[in-house]
């Protein structure tokens, strides 16, 4: 048996199990551990699992996995690392660190992260439908009201179509609040069910608002709280992203495996 020290962070209700492995004694290759912490009956429960890590080149390195296994960049889980790397002491409110698809800066402010997510130059319109891919991608579909839907079942038809069933694809349902305001419900790819936010579907979901108006900064009504997403506009490309909200702490244990 071996003994796991982690932490357990959410950033608006999308959680994690958090792992200080600068001494690189977890396992990465276990990916079967990593779905046992993620079991929420039988391990810690989360929607993800988050190691930070050196790196020659940055503040930390990053490593998201989701609970079947799989990788991609993570919004809140990059948000959350933020805030744990502060926790650390790896860094002081601001920071530039690895992800898998690249350097990330990052400032906290307050429970705050503002996170900068690389620009986006490209996206599809498939119908009245969006797929944007903002480090992970996602599947935009705008309903009536996010409350009559059935986000799983919904979600899981388009994740599992034919277009998508090989690498999967994140799937966000979308209701018009106000001008710049949208309520969110999300079908996570690697999670294969509802979380109670995603960071890069809520970073995309305001990205297709901003292709239909003129906006700067999109505000975000996901189930576990709020987003924001900040951003410029230029010829139908996106730059100066930012997404930001809480990341905060919840409690630390140890786990026998
Ligand atoms: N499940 C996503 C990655 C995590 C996205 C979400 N938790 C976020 O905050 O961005 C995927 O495999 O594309």
């Amino acid at each position: 048996m071996a003994t796991i020290s982690f932490y357990k962070y959410q950033g608006t209700g999308n959680d994690f199990v958090m792992i200080d492995n600068r001494d690189q004694r977890f396992d990465k290759s276990n990916l079967s551990l990593i779905s046992h912490l993620c079991d929420r009956r039988f391990g810690i429960g989360a929607d993800g699992v988050i190691l930070i890590e050196e790196s020659a080149s940055s503040d930390f390195e990053m490593i998201y996995f989701n609970p079947d296994g799989s990788q991609s960049l993570c919004g809140n889980g990059s948000r959350c690392a933020v805030m744990f790397a502060c926790f650390l002491q790896i860094i002081e409110d601001e920071t530039a660190f690895m992800a898998i698809d690249g350097e990330h800066t990052a400032r906290i402010d307050g429970d705050l992260v503002h996170l900068k997510m690389h620009d986006v130059e490209s996206y599809e319109e498939i119908g009245e439908d969006y797929l944007i891919d903002t480090g992970s991608p996602h599947y935009i579909k705008y309903v009536e009201s996010i409350d009559t839907i059935d986000p799983i079942a919904e979600g899981r038809s388009i994740r599992y179509s034919e277009r998508f069933s090989e690498k999967g694809v994140n799937v966000n349902f979308l209701e018009k609040v106000n001008t710049n305001t949208l309520n969110i419900r999300t079908y996570e790819r690697g999670v294969e069910g509802e979380t109670l936010s995603c960071g890069t579907g809520c970073t995309a979901a305001a990205l297709s608002l901003g292709l239909q108006q003129e906006l700067a900064s999109v505000n975000l009504q996901a189930q576990g709280g709020l987003l924001r997403v900040d951003f410029k506009k230029e010829n139908g490309r996106f730059s100066n992203i930012y997404l930001i909200g809480p990341a905060k702490a919840v409690f630390q244990g140890q786990i026998e495996v």
